[in-house]
C-alpha cells in the first residue's frame, strides 16, 4: 500500500518535472534566433556571461584566502605572511573590477541585441503576414496568434536574450559555488538541489498559467485596442464626439480591464503565495546547513576563512538561486511566446501560386464558370453558380442590391479568394495556374474601400504599380485619366505634397479628391488589360463623373473593364450589364435589352429614375 502510494507520488513528481522541462523545447530556437541576429554580439555575450558567472566564486575564494592569511599573519607575525595576504587582497580587487567590467559589457551587448532582435522578429512576422492568403485572415485563431506575436515582438525576444544569459550566468555561479561547497560536504550540494525542485516546478507552472491567460485574452485585448483607436483616431473621433459615445466606449474599455484585472489578481496572489512557501522551504534547508558550518568551525574542523567562505557562498547562493528561479519562470513565459510565434510563422500558406505566364487560349478574355463561393464562418453562399464571359475590350457593368455579391465577384477575379466550386479563367487558364506577378500586372483595380495612404500625392498614385512607384511622368498620365490632374496642379507642391495628418505639413483631401487619386492609381498599370472599378465615382461631383464616363471608352481603350455602380446613369455606358441578386446572376444584356425584358433591372432603373424626378 505504502509502496504504491510512494510510486504514485514519484510518478506525479516526474510528470510535473517532465512537463516543466518539456516547455523549454523552444530554447534551442531562441538561441538560434539570437545567433542569426548577430553572431559577434552573441559570442561576446556568451564570453562575458561565462566570466560574470565564474568570478563571484573566485572572489569568495579570495575572501577566504584573505581571512586565513590575516589569521596566519597575526599568529606568525612574519612580514612574508603580511605581504601574501595583501597580495590576496589585490587579487580580490582585480576580480571585483573584472566582474564590474563584464557586467557593464553584458548590459551594452544586451541593449544592442535587443534592438536588432526586436526588428528581426517584427520583420519575420510582417513577411509572414504578407505571404498569407486573405482568407486566412478570416480565421480568428490565426489572427489572434499574429496579434500575440506582434504584441510581444518588441519586448519578448529582448527579455529572452537577457534571461537566457542570466540563467546561464546564475547556473555557472551555482556550479562554482557547488564546487566550493563540495569541499565541505556532498550533502550541502544535494540539499541545495533537492530543495530547489518544488520551487522550480511551482515557478514554471504559474508561468504557464500566466501565458494561457495571455492567450485567452487576446480577443479582449484586441477589443480594448479597438476601443482606444476609436477614441484617439481622427477619423472616428468626430462621430464619437457628435454622438457622445465617449463615456460609453470608455465604460466598455473599463469593464474589459476589470475582468482581466480580476483574473490577474488571483493569479498574482496564488503565484506569490506559493513562491513564498517554496522560498521558505529553501530558506529552512539553507539555514540548516548554515548551522552545520558554524558548528564545524566552532569545533575547529574548518578554518575561520573556510567558514566565512562557505557562509558567503551560501548567502550568495541563496540570492543567486532566487534569481535563477525567477529567470526560469520568466524564461518559460518567453519560451511560450516563442512557441506561439513559431506556430504563426510555420502556418501553411494556403494556396501555392502557379507558374504560367500566358493562357491556353490567348484572347479568350475572362470567364466565370459555374462559380460558387461562401465566406468562411458563414453558411449562406455569397455567389451561387455564376457564369460570365467577358471578351477583350468589352465593358461589363455589374448591378445589384447591397450584399448581392458584386464585390465578392471582384475578390475572386483578383484572386484574393478562391472559388469553392467552379473556375475563374483568364485566356482559357484557371487563375490558380497563373504566375501571381504576371496576373497582378494584368489587372488594374480601384476598390470600394481603397486605402488612403499617408504618402505624397504622387506615391499615392504610384502604389498602383510598385515597379513604377516614383515614375513621375506616369503619375501625370494616370492622374489625367483619373481626372485628378487639375486639382493636383492647384496644390502648391502638387505631386510632392504630403497627404494625411500623421506627418508634418500633411494635407487632407476631400473624399471625392481621394477617389480621383484612387482612380488614377488604377491607371498606373499601363499593361493591365483588365480594369476593375468598384464604385469609382460614388463621391465625385456630377461634373467629374460626367467627364470620366464621357471619356470612359477612350481611357479604357481596348481593355476589359468591369464596373460596379449603383448609379444607372453610369452603368448604361457599358456594353453589357449583369444583374446579381442574392449571389445569383439573374439577368444579362445591354441597357436597352434589359429595359425591354422588363425584369429586375428595369424595375430598379425606373425606381431610381422616379427618385430623381
Ligand atoms: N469578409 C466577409 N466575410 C463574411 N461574409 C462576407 C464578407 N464580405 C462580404 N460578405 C457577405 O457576402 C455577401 C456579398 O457581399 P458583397 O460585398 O459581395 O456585396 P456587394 O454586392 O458588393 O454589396 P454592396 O453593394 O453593399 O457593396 C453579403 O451577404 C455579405 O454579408
Amino acid at each position: 500500500m505504502k509502496v504504491q502510494r510512494n510510486q504514485k507520488i514519484l510518478r506525479i513528481l516526474r510528470q510535473n518535472l517532465y512537463q516543466s522541462l518539456s516547455l523549454f523545447q523552444y530554447s534551442r530556437r531562441a538561441v538560434a534566433l539570437v545567433w542569426d541576429t548577430s553572431r559577434n554580439l552573441t559570442i561576446i555575450l556568451a564570453s562575458l556571461t561565462l566570466v560574470a558567472g565564474l568570478l563571484p566564486a573566485a572572489s569568495a575564494y579570495a575572501g577566504k584566502l584573505i581571512i586565513d592569511g590575516v589569521v596566519l599573519a597575526t599568529q606568525s607575525g612574519m612580514m612574508s605572511d603580511l605581504w601574501r595576504t595583501l597580495g590576496y587582497l589585490g587579487l580580490e580587487a582585480i576580480v571585483v573590477e573584472l566582474l564590474a567590467i563584464s557586467k557593464q559589457g553584458l548590459s551594452v551587448c544586451q541593449s544592442l541585441l535587443r534592438a536588432l532582435l526586436g526588428q528581426k522578429v517584427s520583420v519575420m512576422i510582417l513577411e509572414k503576414a504578407l505571404s498569407l492568403e486573405l482568407i486566412q485572415f478570416e480565421d480568428s485563431e490565426l489572427y489572434d496568434k499574429m496579434s500575440q506575436a506582434r504584441r510581444g515582438a518588441s519586448t519578448r525576444p529582448l527579455s529572452l536574450v537577457r534571461r537566457t544569459f542570466e540563467l546561464i550566468q546564475d547556473l555557472l555561479s551555482l556550479m562554482t559555488y557547488s564546487f566550493l561547497l563540495l569541499q565541505f560536504s556532498l550533502w550541502t550540494v544535494v540539499v541545495l538541489l533537492v530543495a530547489s525542485i518544488p520551487a522550480f516546478v511551482a515557478e514554471t507552472r504559474f508561468a504557464g498559467e500566466a501565458f494561457r491567460l495571455f492567450c485567452w485574452r487576446t480577443p479582449e485585448s484586441r477589443e480594448q485596442g479597438y476601443l482606444e483607436s476609436l477614441i484617439v483616431r481622427e477619423s472616428s473621433l468626430k462621430e464619437v464626439k457628435l454622438y457622445q459615445l465617449g463615456s460609453l466606449l470608455l465604460e466598455r474599455h473599463r469593464s474589459i480591464f476589470e475582468r482581466i484585472y480580476h483574473e490577474d489578481r488571483n493569479l498574482t496572489l496564488s503565484r506569490e503565495f506559493w513562491s513564498y512557501l517554496m522560498d521558505m522551504l529553501g530558506s529552512i534547508a539553507f539555514y540548516a546547513i548554515y548551522v552545520w558550518i558554524v558548528v564545524e568551525a566552532i569545533a575547529g574542523r574548518i578554518s575561520l576563512g573556510d567558514m566565512t567562505m562557505y557562509v558567503m557562498v551560501f548567502s550568495r547562493g541563496k540570492s543567486t538561486f532566487s534569481g535563477f528561479l525567477s529567470s526560469i519562470g520568466d524564461m518559460y513565459e518567453d519560451n511560450l511566446y516563442l512557441s506561439n510565434l513559431y506556430d504563426f510563422l510555420e502556418q501553411n500558406t494556403a494556396t501555392s501560386s502557379g507558374q504560367a505566364v500566358k493562357g491556353l487560349i490567348p484572347g479568350d478574355g475572362l470567364r466565370f464558370e459555374s462559380v460558387w463561393f461562401t465566406y468562411p464562418g458563414t453558411s449562406q453562399p455569397a455567389l451561387k453558380n455564376v457564369s460570365l464571359h467577358l471578351k477583350p475590350g468589352e465593358k461589363l457593368a455589374i448591378v445589384g442590391e447591397n450584399g448581392s455579391g458584386k464585390t465578392t465577384l471582384i475578390n475572386l477575379l483578383t484572386r484574393l479568394y478562391v472559388p469553392d466550386k467552379g473556375r475563374v479563367l483568364l485566356d482559357g487558364l484557371d487563375l490558380q495556374e497563373w504566375d501571381r506577378e504576371i496576373l497582378s500586372q494584368r489587372i488594374g483595380v480601384i476598390f470600394q474601400n481603397f486605402v488612403q495612404y499617408q504618402f505624397t500625392v504622387g506615391e499615392n498614385i504610384g502604389v498602383g504599380d510598385a515597379n513604377h512607384l516614383n515614375d513621375e511622368p506616369r503619375w501625370r498620365k494616370s492622374a489625367e485619366k483619373g481626372m485628378a490632374l487639375s486639382f493636383i496642379e492647384k496644390i502648391p507642391e502638387n505631386f510632392h505634397a504630403q497627404l494625411g495628418r500623421l506627418f508634418k505639413r500633411g494635407r487632407e483631401l476631400s473624399l471625392g479628391q481621394w477617389q480621383k487619386i484612387a482612380l488614377s492609381r488604377a491607371f498606373m498599370r499601363e499593361n493591365a488589360d483588365i480594369l476593375v472599378l468598384d464604385e469609382p465615382t460614388a463621391s465625385m461631383d456630377a461634373e467629374a463623373e460626367f467627364h470620366i464616363f464621357k471619356h470612359f471608352h477612350q481611357v479604357t481603350e481596348n481593355r476589359m473593364a468591369i464596373l460596379i455602380s449603383h448609379r444607372f446613369s453610369t452603368v448604361r455606358i457599358a456594353n453589357r450589364i449583369a444583374v446579381l441578386e442574392a449571389g445569383e446572376l439573374v439577368e444579362q444584356g445591354t441597357h436597352t435589352q434589359l429595359l425591354e425584358i422588363g425584369g429586375r433591372y428595369a424595375r430598379l432603373f425606373s425606381l431610381q429614375a422616379e427618385g430623381y424626378n
